[in-house]
């Protein structure tokens, strides 16, 4: 769903929750205060699949469903299975498959799938509920980032045209692993490692690409630079977009900030979409100060993250929520 169609159903829940609340429907995940030093955080997220593979697709769903957590700077403790499968017209096999997959991923999130629910639905969709836990005082926020902060994105975009191409034909198969290998990446460690730091506010970016989810950081009062060059993004994309390559979704994300982000004018049409394309298990977007940003990305690159950057900075809004120079 689009981050317009999104804020548009929201409204007819209540905003406000109970005194115990430490993050609500304008975060990546819930979280609520047990006592002092406890808080449980919990999510939930499934997915049509993406790939033909049932047990990659299961394990994608997994690191998916995981990433809100990391993104609040939680440690997860369990997750419970959703399923929506047809039997009859498919196969227990292939649900065993995607399952097994998804159980694999959550074991290297070193929790355990404990239960679940399964529906009959000619349309599959897989995905997780997960529970956390964090200190309250080491809860990591959506909102909080600090003028003077910069933005670090762990994991490169691109993933959504790359599905895209795949499913259209006009990418090569053996573009699939490297989409595969970006998805199927948790962003543990990346979460263990922020934890080190004074991080101010994160996010994970999924479904309304890296400056939908960018804007969702800034509020009222901030302005993000983000520097293009410096964007990791998969060099695959381009030769998809020869031919197409850009979703619906995609386009949406872009014409929802249509009047908020001011472009650099040298960046082409399609060099702008690939930063609102739609990710499925993308990279976390870390705001934290300029002096410690640049131990962090040391860390980072030092466990394997894939090609970890710093993107960008925050000022005070004058104009616009994001600026984007080439
Ligand atoms: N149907 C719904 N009812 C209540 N809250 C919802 C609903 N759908 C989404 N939300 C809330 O809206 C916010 C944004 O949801 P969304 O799924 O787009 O992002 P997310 O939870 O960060 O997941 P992901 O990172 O996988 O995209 C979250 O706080 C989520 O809990
Ligand atoms: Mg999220």
């Amino acid at each position: 769903m689009g981050p317009g169609d999104l804020s548009e159903i929201l409204k007819y829940l209540p905003k406000s929750g109970p005194a115990e609340l430490l993050a609500g429907m304008e975060d990546d995940a819930a979280a609520f205060r047990i006592d002092n030093n406890l808080a449980v955080v919990q999510t939930v997220d499934f997915i049509t699949p993406i790939v033909n593979d049932p047990r990659t697709f299961g394990a994608i769903a997994a690191a998916n469903a995981l990433s809100d957590i990391y993104a609040m700077g939680a440690a997860p403790i369990f997750a419970l299975n959703i399923v929506s499968f047809q039997i009859k017209s498919m196969s227990s096999e292939i649900l065993g498959s995607i399952l097994a997959g998804g159980s694999e991923k959550v074991g290297e999130a070193g929790i355990s799938i404990v239960g679940g629910h399964s529906v009959d639905d000619p349309i599959p969709k897989y995905g997780l509920s997960v529970t956390g836990l964090v200190k309250p005082q080491n809860l990591i926020r959506k909102q909080g980032a600090q003028v003077g902060d910069v933005l670090i994105l762990t994991k490169p975009l691109g993933t959504g045209i790359l599905a895209n191409g795949l499913d259209a034909g006009i990418a090569e198969e053996k573009i699939e692993e490297v989409m595969i290998q970006v998805m199927l990446k948790l962003n543990k460690e990346a979460a263990q490692l922020m934890s080190l730091f004074n991080v101010h506010a994160c996010t994970d970016v999924s479904g309304f690409g890296l400056l939908g989810h960018l804007r969702e950081m800034l509020g009222s009062n901030l302005t993000a630079v983000i520097s293009y060059e410096h964007v990791p993004i998969l060099h695959q994309v381009w030769d998809i977009l020869k031919y197409g390559g850009i979703s619906s979704g995609t386009h949406s994300n872009a014409r929802y900030l249509r009047d908020e982000v001011k472009w650099d004018g040298i960046l082409t049409t399609q060099q702008q979409l690939v930063l609102f394309d739609s990710q499925t298990s993308g990279g976390l977007l870390i705001a934290l100060p300029e002096d410690e940003a640049k131990d962090l990305l040391a860390k980072l690159l030092e466990v394997g993250t894939i090609d970890t950057a710093v993107i960008g900075y925050i000022e005070n809004r004058k104009t616009v929520p994001i600026k984007v120079k080439a």
